[in-house]
């Protein structure tokens, strides 16, 4: 396994390898649900390239880019654990110099949920993909289904500016409690570990009475909102209800329907989501 920091040298190699290459774009802080990724672009490529960039350009300022986790020799052991060949690191000033001033905006699907929340956030995520697979070259990405609208503005992204890269997402990987895997987890103190279990709780509760019968998008959310509302520590940013391609509100619930939430726990947001029908 090699490490490319340079953009230039990055490209370099992608040139010789275009069309063989799968790329696996992460903020690093590597854990098993990046490494399921890894082991998909295995399976897919005959070169596995690895980003490591935390993308200045997708947290607002009062955000966590200072405290997001960071720990690049565990993340060189990750992803040579995983088969990985190339792991691209670059610098914030080689990815955005002096004078720079380009960024591409998916419409619509980015308001709402995350966006809302966050604005501004999806813009800097399809910039910093769109410059990745301009660098990398990849015939295809794997994104996982945790960023579920995420992986929904890029598929957007992809068909709208006609990239030529296949798109693939992978499940949610999570601790034995529920728990979904994310790099964030690492900032939860011991007392607000148990209380995080709220998210996979609520998503538990609603596919329990989904599965019971229950279609109301209205009793499905009460259904779900309790657990969290349990938590003192737990504040609600979004719960919601929403048609998987579209992520448009919906009153009513099908096999299709995913579930999303947001949820802080202390000053950690934690995101994960469903979809009812499925699994
Ligand atoms: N538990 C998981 N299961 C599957 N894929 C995941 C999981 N967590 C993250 N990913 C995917 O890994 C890729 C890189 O994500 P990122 O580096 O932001 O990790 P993260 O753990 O989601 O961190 P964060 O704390 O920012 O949510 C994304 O495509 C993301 O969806
Ligand atoms: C796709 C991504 C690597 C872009 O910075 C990031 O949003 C992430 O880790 O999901
Ligand atoms: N996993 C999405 C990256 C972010 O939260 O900024």
């Amino acid at each position: 396994m090699i490490v490319i920091e340079s953009v230039a040298e990055m490209q370099q190699f992608a040139r010789q390898r275009r069309g063989e290459i799968a790329l696996v774009p992460t903020m690093g802080y590597l854990h098993e649900g990046h490494a399921s990724l890894m082991v998909e672009a295995r399976k897919r490529a005959r070169t596995v390239v690895v980003s490591i960039f935390v993308n200045p350009t997708q947290f607002g300022v009062n955000e966590d880019l200072d405290s997001y986790p960071r720990d690049f020799e565990r993340d060189r052991k990750v992803a040579a654990a995983a088969g990985v060949d190339v792991i691209f690191a670059p610098k914030a000033a080689d990815m955005y110099p002096a004078g720079y001033q380009s960024y591409l905006n998916v419409e619509g699907l980015t308001t709402e949920l995350c966006g809302a929340s966050r604005p501004g956030h999806f813009r800097g995520v399809t910039t910093v993909v769109a410059k990745l697979f301009n660098i990398v070259m990849p015939a295809v990405a794997i994104f996982g289904k945790k960023d579920f609208q995420q992986l929904a503005v890029i598929r957007r992204m992809v068909r709208d500016f006609n990239f030529d890269v296949d798109i693939v997402g992978m499940p949610i990987v999570r601790e034995a409690d529920g728990l979904a895997l994310s790099s964030r987890n690492a900032r939860l103190t011991a007392e607000q570990r148990e209380p995080a279990l709220c998210l996979s709780r609520a998503i538990a509760a609603a596919r329990d009475a989904f599965r019971a019968g229950e279609k109301s998008v209205a009793v499905l959310r009460e259904k779900a909102l309790a657990p969290i509302e349990r938590e003192s520590v737990a504040q609600l940013d979004y719960l919601e209800f929403r048609d998987q391609d579209t992520l448009l509100p919906l009153q009513t619930a099908d096999e299709r329907t995913l579930l999303a939430l947001a949820v802080r726990v202390g000053s950690v947001r934690l995101i994960d989501n469903t979809v009812l029908g499925e699994e």
